[in-house]
């Protein structure tokens, strides 16, 4: 029998009518509102200098339509808040605030909404992001995934034991593993789920640089092995990549996996990782998304969203284009 949170990924996807939408471009929207994420911790930072401003961006993408909520720790680990002087406790409880902002902004919202019997809102599920190793690394090695010979499976899951019962523990709906760069850590994310009996839903996303392999050059067969295999993954796909790449990854990852499907790319922008800013590149504005989105859902996507770069305006303009072309 399905646990009662794969239950409700599984209910919440249905009553969108096949295809729900996540949120994915936190930090893009909390520099919208000036804040300054120049940090070994990125957008995390803010879970110790602004609270309440992580609730507010949480607030804007539920307005917008968003279906999922990606919290704020995509680069909060407990290395990270260490390095800066907080104990161990201080970092775990920092954590335990990015799913609880989430979940406050959530309740919040939906008490609302849903007293508005015309509301077109669906209660929103919290997704507790798990940023890669390469992004703890905060040199932009996410988009490489050549972590050196002295990174092995054992090294990866201790890097990410401690982080991801803390964040379970905290109470998400499901957990967001968010640009994995190589085969090796993928094996690390199923096995720790696996080790650690996670029993709530899980996505574990890629990243491509070239649109046909990971970042580390390796083949997406080879990456969904371990995953395939696994019963504890509920989805997998591509988020921060750029969006032309979608609709062939869509078509591929169809080939390769019964999973279901979940594509958030960033805005087609690249990340210099040493100079800590976004290179203009083939850029999809948000009108782009709307036509391109009801094509990935059509071609088999089950959640589409935004990553870098997109804003709450571009999953307004997803669920409009979604809802139109039901
Ligand atoms: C998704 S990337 C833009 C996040 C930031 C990166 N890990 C860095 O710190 O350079
Ligand atoms: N969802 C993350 C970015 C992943 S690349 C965030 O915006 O914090
Ligand atoms: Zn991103």
């Amino acid at each position: 029998m399905k646990s009662e949170k794969r239950q409700m990924l599984h209910d919440l996807i249905e009553n969108a009518g096949g295809c729900a939408i996540t949120d994915g471009g936190f930090a893009t929207q909390l520099e919208k509102h000036g804040a300054s994420i120049n940090d070994s911790l990125w957008s995390a930072i803010y879970l110790i200098k602004d609270p309440n401003l992580i609730k507010q961006v949480h607030l804007e993408y539920l307005e917008a339509g968003a279906d999922i909520l990606v919290t704020s720790s995509y680069q909060a680990t407990l290395p990270g808040f260490t390095s800066k002087g907080l104990s161990i406790e201080q970092g775990e409880s920092l954590l335990q605030r990015s799913v609880k902002l989430a979940v406050e902004a959530r309740d919040s919202f939906w008490d609302s909404a849903k007293r508005n019997p015309r509301n077109k809102y669906r209660r929103a599920l919290v997704a507790a992001s798990i940023g890669s190793y390469g992004a703890y690394l905060a040199d932009g090695s996410e988009y490489r995934g050549c972590y050196g010979p002295d990174v092995d499976l054992k090294k990866l899951k201790d890097f990410h034991r401690r982080r991801l019962q803390v964040l379970v523990e905290a109470g998400p709906d499901l957990l967001a593993f968010e640009s994995i760069p190589n085969k090796l850590e993928a094996q690390a994310c199923v096995e720790l789920l696996e080790e650690e009996s996670v029993n709530i839903p899980s996505w574990i996303c890629f990243i491509t640089v070239d649109g046909e392999n990971a970042p580390s050059g390796e083949s997406f067969k080879d990456c969904l092995e371990a995953i395939n295999k696994s019963t504890t993954v509920d989805a997998v796909g591509i988020n921060c990549a750029p969006p032309h790449f979608m609709e062939s990854l869509v078509c591929k990852f169809k080939q390769l996996t019964k999973k279901a499907i979940i594509v958030y790319p960033n805005s087609g922008e690249v990340w210099d990782g040493k100079a800590k800013k976004w290179l203009p590149s083939q850029i999809f504005h948000d009108d782009d998304f709307g036509l391109s989105a009801t094509r990935w859902r059509d071609l088999g996507a089950k959640i589409i969203g935004g990553c870098c770069r997109t804003t709450p305006s571009t999953i307004q303009i997803i669920s409009n284009a979604l809802r139109e072309k039901a």
